[in-house]
């Protein structure tokens, strides 16, 4: 089926924002220019006054959580996790989690966002489900805990989970695995997952050094910070790492990033409302390291919307640093779009290039904060809101055209999520 943006704005890989046609083949972007004479689109989609650009890549999310949203707030990760989010989510059922991502569904559909990195566990299997359902592009893991007696049957999962679901949804859904973090994974547990997941050429998803106190209780239990103990298990010697947060870094962290070429999920939104500290994103940007952004679950942020983590980024490293370049606008575009999905470990989605998956987002700008038009990109990140979303594509099908969702039942969802939420959280 052949699909045709006519006249939109779009922002491409160099940072340009012509008045073009996006041309869609099936699944991917065919070209963007010209219409060919020979393009017979079965759908003609009217960019007038819209700006189209690649779907946001929310690299390191907890869907589910959606369902702990202003359930726990104004805490510090041991507290808010040992507290209040552990005790509920031993409670999760199926449904909790089918319902919880549903709910996430629709909000990443909403606010632009088409590919997510999850990881959560048990029941993974119907996040998968509820991707698919959605129609949205995701990379799963199973969060694995090591420290519990059932450690081992919780890498069996995410074995199972790589087995049934890595390339599955027309192949939107690939599977990482997920050792949830150095203080929740012993040595031993960290190098058999390491074993498993490189036997399956599977690459793997971890929180490294978040909050001080992870620093100091990994230093004080094994005598090294957690990048060196992390990788003298072998767990960064595998197809790659996807690592989130990376608030607290010393020079031989970052050289353990970039030796062995950890992909970073930058989560400004929540490591500011965790009180956890400031990511040192310039300097890993300017060592060439792939920083990429996340909102983390819905319970620490307490939102999914990228376009928020994206300003944010833009801004908390102007004010941490003294610098307005720090983070340009455009960088933190690429951020959440083209290193998102590189962090995520896709290739050729995140850019609007000829070849490229058609996952696209169309912004409508007929509102106050897209005038005066001066700088697309720059609206986008320091005047726009996620609501200005109004199109969103993934792989070529359309899941939200002029507002309205294609793929969900919004009514239910809420309804759902809303049940699910009261027995847990009462
Ligand atoms: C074992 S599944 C994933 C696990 O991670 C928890 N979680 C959510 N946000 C954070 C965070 O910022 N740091 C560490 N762990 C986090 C979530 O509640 C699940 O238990
Ligand atoms: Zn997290």
């Amino acid at each position: 089926m052949k699909t045709l943006i006519k006249n939109v704005y779009a922002l491409l890989p160099d940072g340009t924002t012509p008045l073009t046609n996006i041309m869609i083949d099936r699944d991917k972007i065919a070209s963007i220019g010209e219409v060919p004479e020979d393009f017979r689109a079965a759908k003609v989609i009217d960019g007038k006054d819209k700006f189209a650009v690649p779907g946001f890549v929310n690299a390191h999310t907890h869907a589910s959580m959606t369902l702990f949203r202003s359930y726990a707030d104004d805490m510090n990760l041991m507290d808010w996790l040992n507290n209040m989010i552990w005790p509920a989510e031993a409670k999760m059922q199926e449904e909790d989690i089918y319902w919880g991502a549903m709910l996430a569904a629709v909000e990443m559909i909403e606010g632009g966002t088409t590919t997510f990195a999850d990881m959560y566990g048990p029941y993974m299997e119907k996040v998968a489900e509820a991707t698919a359902d959605a129609g949205l592009r995701a990379v799963l893991s199973r969060g694995i805990i090591g420290v519990a007696p059932d450690g081992d049957a919780k890498i069996e999962e995410n074995v199972s989970l790589y087995k049934d679901f890595h390339g599955a949804a027309d192949g939107r859904i690939t599977v990482m695995f997920g050792p949830h973090a150095p203080y929740t994974c012993p040595p031993d547990f960290l190098k058999k997952v390491a074993k498993t997941a490189q036997s399956l050429g599977a690459e793997v998803h971890i929180h490294m050094a978040e909050t001080k106190a992870e620093i100091e209780q990994i230093t004080k239990a094994y005598g090294k910070r957690p990048f060196r103990y992390v990788e003298e298990t072998g767990l960064f010697d595998g197809k790659g790492t996807l690592a989130a947060h990376c608030v607290h870094l010393d020079e031989e962290d970052i050289a353990i990033i970039k030796k062995h070429g950890i992909r970073v999920a930058h989560n400004p939104g929540s490591n500011m409302k965790l009180a956890s500290g400031v990511a040192p994103v310039p300097r890993l940007l300017k060592e060439g390291v792939c920083v990429a952004l996340g909102t983390d679950g819905a319970s620490s942020n307490n939102n999914l919307d990228m376009l928020e983590e994206i300003n944010l980024a833009a801004m908390l490293h102007k004010v941490s640093t003294l610098d307005p370049l720090a983070v340009p606008a455009r960088t933190a575009l690429k951020m959440g779009t083209e290193y998102g999905a590189k962090a995520v470990g896709l290739t050729g989605v995140g850019k609007l290039e000829a070849g490229c998956k058609a996952d696209i987002t169309l912004f409508d700008m007929n509102s106050a904060a897209w005038y005066p038009r001066n700088d697309l990109a720059s609206l986008l990140v320091y005047s726009a809101h996620a609501d200005s979303a109004s199109t969103v594509l993934v792989d070529g099908k359309v899941l939200m055209e002029d507002k309205e969702l294609l793929t969900l039942d919004k009514e239910r969802i809420f309804y759902e999520a809303q049940k699910c939420a009261e027995r847990l959280t009462k």
